[in-house]
């Protein structure tokens, strides 16, 4: 009898690599089928936790795998195993913590997408009333030459694109309900967006906590990340940093950290693209085998190679938006033939689709491409058109799905996803040597900076002047660092943030508080660090309620400083953002009473003292350095003190000194203002991606 883990490695070729059992397929029948079968009824299926194993293949659909009776010979360390099998039965489902699902067969006709050029640049349409059928259980590769509309095609029928999509897209024959198809199906984009700090595990172990939520058990969990790890063939660098990772392997995580949830349909936006030939089998192996379990995998890619194009089980090629072949790659030469456009014998047909689609034979040749498969329609070049379903027999076979009555799209609650992602980030930090270690040194270094240059300035009345310049300067270290990490830092955050939310891993909601709450002991500790450094060199007033009142504006400033960064990162890219955040924060410096003062300031500018951050910081600065009844100040270092009575340095400043509070108060309103500005920036950013 074979155990658990013997079963799920049987239909698994990477994972057997890794862990030393090895597969070997024996066909009894002269054509030997695609896919290796696995024969539940001489093989007992319990599983470690009792549970029995269902279809997980839409065998009609698989004409190439049915009819076959197959003989699996399963070793494992020094076991060998024969075991006959009829491919009409029931496939092993390797992940043995999953439901299995049903598999899907998704359909669409006359879809066309049409994009915006910007004002007075009127509209271009990408795809042209484009028709198409991929079937459940199959790998499907969309192929085409670059800017034919590969991508696009993709985004559309995974809804990562709804603006400016027509046409009808139907899921085993019925109308795709958008929130039910986006909680069966997941995107992988073509860039690893994953977080480079984190181990394998510690993403996978994320993944499945966001994903599937705190009545999952911890081992349940484990056990399946670790089904999902030894089947990607990653189990070896669980604890390996993703940052080291090869491109192949942060492809398979990717992939992985998917499958978490087990979905139905998975749109992968060229897997292959920067790996070498080797890895690009691998990864697109394991598709196949993603596909043979059940569910429909979809991706785009350039060129296969003549080994890569054999691998898929429906080719898709789209030329200039419209599609010129869809059928098995096994079909495409008679079908060029018979269009008159015969391949020549030792010409890899993958290149020559891909030539004939670039318009390097002619454009009439892709007109008669174009009519030839109906723009998609025609389906008699797949493997067994005679097996298709139309959606009428699909929709008998398959009951309506029920309606999730749940409201939002995430799997988990709330609070599942921030303390989730709260954790995630406290990981992040301990190892980020730019947003923690680096920050907290730098604020130290400039902390001993100033006080070198303005050391005994807070306690000396002929340098109160000095002691104003040193709260500006503070004031604009404080605002400037913490605003321009986050531009720098936020847009490589925002590109995993659409990835994972659009995935369904957690709201813009949870992600948000998260990012405002896990930098806060960062912000507070460094800012806590710097206030004690220069008060202390500097020889502010020894008094403890004046030190907490100049360590409690240090840290609102850094907190709106970064609030505003995160305004401007989350709207432009790192580029326009560092020269955009700097010229931006000016006009705050200009009005913050600093230089001319705001008595001084002209009536038609007064207003732009009211939204100056920086304003109500310095005026909160100077109320705890030199009001609240200050009294004289020392007059060490000079024959006169112009302003050994601070109430003259405030009456000269146009400063009352009493107003700590209102500074305070002004200052948390502003912050919460950014905040929210950031919020619905972030919301919009979002939505317009779609
Ligand atoms: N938002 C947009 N505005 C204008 N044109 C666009 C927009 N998005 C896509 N296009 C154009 O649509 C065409 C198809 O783009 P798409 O990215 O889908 O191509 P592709 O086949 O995936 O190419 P590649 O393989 O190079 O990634 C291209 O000509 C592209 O310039």
């Amino acid at each position: 009898m074979l155990t658990a883990r013997e079963e799920f490695f049987a239909g698994i070729t990477p994972a057997t690599a890794a862990i030393g059992v090895g597969i070997e397929l024996l066909s009894n029948d002269t054509n030997p089928p695609t896919q290796p079968v696995y024969n539940p009824t001489t093989l007992p299926l319990s599983t470690s936790n009792g549970k029995s194993y269902t279809n997980g293949v839409h065998s009609s659909l698989n004409g190439s795998a049915t009819n076959h009776t197959t003989q699996l010979v399963i070793k494992t360390n020094g076991h060998t195993i024969n075991k006959s099998n009829d491919s009409n039965d029931d496939e092993i489902n390797p992940f043995s913590n999953l439901p299995c699902r049903e598999p899907v067969d998704l359909e669409f006709k006359s879809l066309s997408l049409t994009v915006n050029l910007g004002f007075r640049k009127g509209k271009k349409e990408i795809l042209h009333n484009v028709c198409g059928k991929f079937l459940g259980s199959q790998l499907i590769a969309i192929m085409g030459p670059s800017g034919a509309g590969k991508s696009t095609l993709l985004d559309a029928l995974s809804g990562f694109k709804t603006t400016g999509v027509d046409g009808s897209i139907l899921l085993n024959g019925r109308r795709r309900d958008l929130p039910s198809f986006r909680r069966m199906s997941c995107y992988i984009t073509q860039d690893d967006r994953l977080h480079p700090l984190l181990t394998v595990h510690e993403n996978m172990h994320i993944a499945a906590d966001l994903k599937l939520g705190p009545n999952v058990s911890y081992e349940e969990k484990e056990e399946r990340i670790e089904d999902i790890l030894v089947l990607l063939g990653l189990k070896d660098h669980d604890l390996t940093l993703t940052k080291c990772l090869s491109g192949g392997q942060k492809k398979r995580l990717s992939i992985a950290m998917e499958l978490i949830n087990n979905p139905t349909i998975m749109f992968l936006d060229e897997p292959t693209t920067g790996l070498d030939s080797s890895s690009c089998t691998k990864v697109l192996e394991l598709c196949k085998k993603l596909a043979q379990q059940g569910r429909t995998v979809i991706c785009t890619v350039h060129q296969p190679t003549a080994k890569l194009f054999q691998i898929f089980d429906q080719v898709y090629v789209l030329a200039a938006g419209n599609c010129i072949y869809q059928g098995s790659p096994h079909q495409m030469v008679p079908f060029l033939q018979a269009v008159g456009l015969p391949c020549q014998v030792y010409h890899n047909p993958a290149d020559y689709i891909i030539e004939l689609a670039s318009g390097e034979y002619g454009q009439d040749k892709l007109t008669t491409l174009k009519s030839a498969t109906g723009n998609g329609k025609c389906l008699s070049w797949f493997e067994s058109p005679d097996k298709i379903l139309t959606s009428e027999e699909l929709m008998r076979k398959h009951r309506i799905p029920k309606k999730s009555k749940k409201r939002s799209l995430e799997d988990t609650s709330y609070m599942n996803q921030l303390s989730v992602l709260l954790h995630r980030g406290y990981i992040k930090s301990k190892r980020d040597t730019t947003m923690t270690h680096l920050r907290i040194g730098v604020n130290i270094f400039v902390a001993l900076m100033l006080s070198a240059l303005y050391y005994n300035s807070g306690k000396e009345g002929s340098r109160v002047i000095d002691n104003y310049n040193l709260l500006f300067a503070i004031l604009i270290h404080h605002s400037t660092s913490s605003m321009m990490l986050t531009v720098l830092t936020f847009p490589m955050e925002m590109t995993i943030l659409l990835k994972e939310h659009f995935n369904r891993w957690y709201s813009l909601k949870a992600y948000y508080t998260a990012v405002t709450l896990i930098d806060l002991p960062i912000s507070i500790c460094a800012s806590f660090l710097f206030t004690s450094i220069i008060y202390y060199f500097s020889h502010q007033p020894m008094e403890w309620p004046r030190f907490w009142m100049f360590f409690a504006i240090s840290t609102l400033t850094v907190l709106a400083g970064q609030s505003f960064g995160l305004i401007v990162g989350s709207w432009f890219d790192v580029v326009n953002g560092t020269f955009l955040a700097p010229v931006l924060n000016i006009p705050m410096m200009m009005f913050a009473g600093f230089g001319v003062t705001l008595r001084d300031l002209p009536g038609y500018l007064k207003w732009g003292s009211h939204i100056s951050y920086l304003r109500y910081a310095l005026e909160g600065f100077v109320g705890g350095v030199y009001g609240e009844n200050r009294g004289v100040l020392e007059c060490e270092e000079a024959p006169y003190c112009h302003y050994r009575y601070p109430k003259k340095f405030l009456e000269e400043i146009a400063m009352r000194g009493d107003q700590f509070w209102f500074d305070i108060i002004a200052l948390c309103v502003t912050i919460a203002i950014f905040r929210l500005i950031s919020y619905v920036v972030l919301k919009a950013k979002i939505k317009s991606v779609k």
